[in-house]
Order: C-alpha cells, then structure tokens, then sequence
C-alpha cells in the first residue's frame, strides 16, 4: 500500500496536490474544494465509461443535493479546440452553473487545459478541481494554473492563468493508460531532472524499468518528486515572469513539431506532447552544445535515458526545419526581439538564452 502524498502550491490562490491510490472513489477528497451545488464533470470519450460514474457517484454520496452534469468530448490532441471549448462553456450554461460552480477535470492535459479554460472564462472564473488521469497530467498539466486550447498555427493560443482549487491524482488509474501515454509522461517527468536537477536523472537511470512496469511506489515517488518540483517554481513565478518559462525546456521544438503534424499525436500519425518534448529536450541540449554552453556528453546522456524510456529522439521523417522555425515564431516565450530558447549549460542547470542566430536552430534541426 503507498502512502498518501500532498504538495502544496503556495501563493495568493494556494492549492494541494492529493496522490494516493483510490481517490477516485474518495467523495470528500473530490468534493472538499466544492463551495456551491453545481459540478459540471469534464471528460473524453475513453476515460469517462472508465470513471466517469465511479467519479460521480463519489461526489453525489459526499454532498448530498449537488447537481451535476457530464460533458464528454472526443479524445485527442486534434479535440483541444476553441469548438470544444464552446460546447464545454454550453454545457455549463445547461447546468445552470452559478459563480460558485465548479469544473471537474477528469481526464489527461487535453481535457485538464481545456476544462480548466472553460473554468476559466465561465462567468469570468469559477472553481476549478483536476483529477488526472494520465502519467503526464499528475506530474505536470494539472499543477500550475496554465490552462487554454490550440489553434491551427500554434500550441496554447488561447488561454489564461487560472489555478486549480485541488488536483486529486488517483495512482491507480494509470493501470488502464496505454503504455504509449505513460511514456510520454516520463518525458515531462525526465524534464525536471533536466532543467532542475541532475540527482533526479541519476535516480531516474536506476528506476527505468520500475518506472515502465508501472511499479506503485516507484510511479508515486515519481508524480510526488515532478509535483514538488513544478509547485517550487510556480509559487515563485505563477504567471511566468521569469523562471517558470524553465518548465518550457524542449517545448519551443515540441511545440512547433506538435503544430506541424496539425496535433495528430494521439491518433497514431504524429508525436504527442510528451514524445514531442522528448525530441524538443534533446534539439535544446544539442542547440546548448553547439553553441558552446554545454557538454555534448549530456546531451547524450539524456538521449540515452529517453531512449530507454521508449521515446523518440529525432525529429520526425519529412518535417522541414524551415517550417519548423516559422512555427517558433508564435513561441510565447518569443518577444519582438526575437525568440527565446530554455537551454542548459549541464544537465541540472537550465537557463533562458536570447539572441540565438536562426542559422544555429536550422543547423540544429537539420543535422
Ligand atoms: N497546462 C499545463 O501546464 C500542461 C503541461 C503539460 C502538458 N499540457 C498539455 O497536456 C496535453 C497532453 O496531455 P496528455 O498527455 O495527458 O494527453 P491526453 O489528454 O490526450 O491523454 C492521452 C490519451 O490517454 C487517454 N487516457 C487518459 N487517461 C487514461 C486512463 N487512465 N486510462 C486509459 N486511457 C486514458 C486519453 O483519452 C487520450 O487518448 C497537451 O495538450 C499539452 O499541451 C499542459
Ligand atoms: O507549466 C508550465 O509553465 C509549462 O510550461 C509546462 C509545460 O509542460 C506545458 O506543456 C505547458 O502547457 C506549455 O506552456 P506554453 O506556455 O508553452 O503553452
Ligand atoms: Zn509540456
């Protein structure tokens, strides 16, 4: 049995991270940050016949007389849509959501940032709880507040800030997640280690085949360590003012990648968002070694460990490196002088570089 574990996000809007197996069926972990009767639960179409009713059934017995209603979208990256968005915010209006309503993500990033979105602009910002169900969501998209859905020429365009009033991550839930998806999230699990702190490779290293049998403890220690990670650097810098632009390390590649291959990550003809920051990470370690900033050998080093994580390294057959720097352009970290990259000088120690030549990112996409 693995213990209960809880991180706080301090701030003006403090929250807690719950990890524990059974939350799902747990009404008063679910229900604790619900002020008023209207819960609209926000799923897609392969979580909720999982645990949509499970979900629901918990609320319902924990607060006898809460309304509820479901909007379950379909699955996929391709879904994380402004149209969604409008069904979502239509289904709240169906409820009769009040301000003191809330949204229940239950699902992995795509329904945690959209979901979150709607949370967001309904009424101006109700409540919002997460409950991931995905590797990537508990370690990553449900902590930190940064919500929004993609648009045809970018990642993220349009959305705001808006922190979660409790994410309850369920451990047991990953047991139905595609071996696919649990990879990807090892990347953004990989990427704490990689921009925060070498000691978390050294001890990713000696986890990966726990870490790939799904091995409870293993798999907890790994969503706790990348939570107290990312609630370090957001409580410091919640709207990304400055160092939380770190978390972004291999997502100015990822990203760009992700928008080229028009999001078809999920069904099986593109790199989702973890796979596509698995490259990214490794684009921006070669990028750091060749400008001289960084060793070569931890570039190596961490395509070694996302090799043994089962994810991609290299960009993707046929993408143009040309048209991938013109995605960059719409970077959020870009200003009008130009863009932004997250780079290391070694594995542990990343920073944000300015002024890096458009001839130094061709180089690196191309070779
Ligand atoms: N807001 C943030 O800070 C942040 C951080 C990282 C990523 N993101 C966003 O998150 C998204 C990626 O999230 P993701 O990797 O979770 O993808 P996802 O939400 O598309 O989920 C991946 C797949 O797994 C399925 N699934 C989810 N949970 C399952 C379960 N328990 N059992 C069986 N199937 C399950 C989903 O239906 C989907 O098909 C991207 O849009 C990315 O931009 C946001
Ligand atoms: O929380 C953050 O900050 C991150 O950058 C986490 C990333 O893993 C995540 O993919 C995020 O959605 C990217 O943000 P964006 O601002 O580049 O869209
Ligand atoms: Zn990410």
């Amino acid at each position: 049995m693995t213990a209960t574990q809880t991180v706080h996000i301090g701030g003006t809007a403090p929250y807690t991270v719950t990890i524990a197996p059974g939350l799902i069926d747990d009404g008063a972990a679910l229900t604790r940050a619900l002020r008023g009767r209207h819960l609209l639960l926000v799923s897609d179409a392969h979580v909720a016949p999982l645990y949509a009713d499970r979900v629901e059934a918990a609320a319902r017995a924990a607060r006898p007389g809460l309304t509820t209603a479901r909007y379950v979208m379909p699955a996929g990256e391709h879904e994380k849509t402004l149209a969604r968005f409008g069904e979502c915010v239509d289904a709240l209006a169906t409820l009769g959501a009040t301000r003191d309503a809330a949204v229940l993500a239950l699902g992995g990033g795509v329904i945690g940032d959209l979901a979150g979105f709607a949370g967001a602009c309904w009424m101006r910002g109700i409540d919002v709880i997460q409950v991931p169900t995905t590797l990537l969501a508990m370690v990553d998209s449900s902590v930190g507040g940064k919500t929004a859905v993609d648009l045809p020429s970018g990642k993220n365009l349009v959305g705001a800030f808006h922190p979660p009033r409790a994410v309850v991550a369920d451990t047991t839930v990953l047991r139905s997640l595609p071996d696919r998806e649990l990879r990807a999230g090892l990347a953004e699990v990989v990427k704490y280690g990689a921009i925060f702190d070498a000691g978390f490779l050294d001890w990713l290293e000696t986890h990966v085949d726990a870490l790939l049998a799904r091995d409870d403890a293993a798999v907890a220690e790994a969503v706790a360590r990348s939570c107290r990670y990312k609630a370090d650097v957001v409580e410091r810098d919640p709207l990304e003012h400055g160092d939380r632009a770190l978390l972004n390390f291999g997502h100015t590649f990822g990203h760009a990648i992700e928008t080229e291959q028009g999001y078809a990550g999920t069904s099986g003809d593109g790199l989702n968002h973890g796979e596509a920051v698995a490259v990214g990470m490794v684009l921006a370690a070669r990028l750091s070694a060749r400008l001289g900033l960084a060793p070569a050998a931890d570039a190596q080093r961490l395509q070694a460990l996302l090799q043994r994580f089962g994810l991609p390294v290299e960009i993707p057959v046929g993408l143009s490196p040309e048209a991938l720097l013109t995605r960059m352009r719409l970077d959020k970290k870009a200003d009008a002088q130009g863009l932004r990259f997250i780079l290391w000088d070694k594995a542990g120690a990343a920073r944000i570089v300015a002024g890096i030549a458009d001839e130094a990112v061709l180089a690196t996409l191309t070779a």
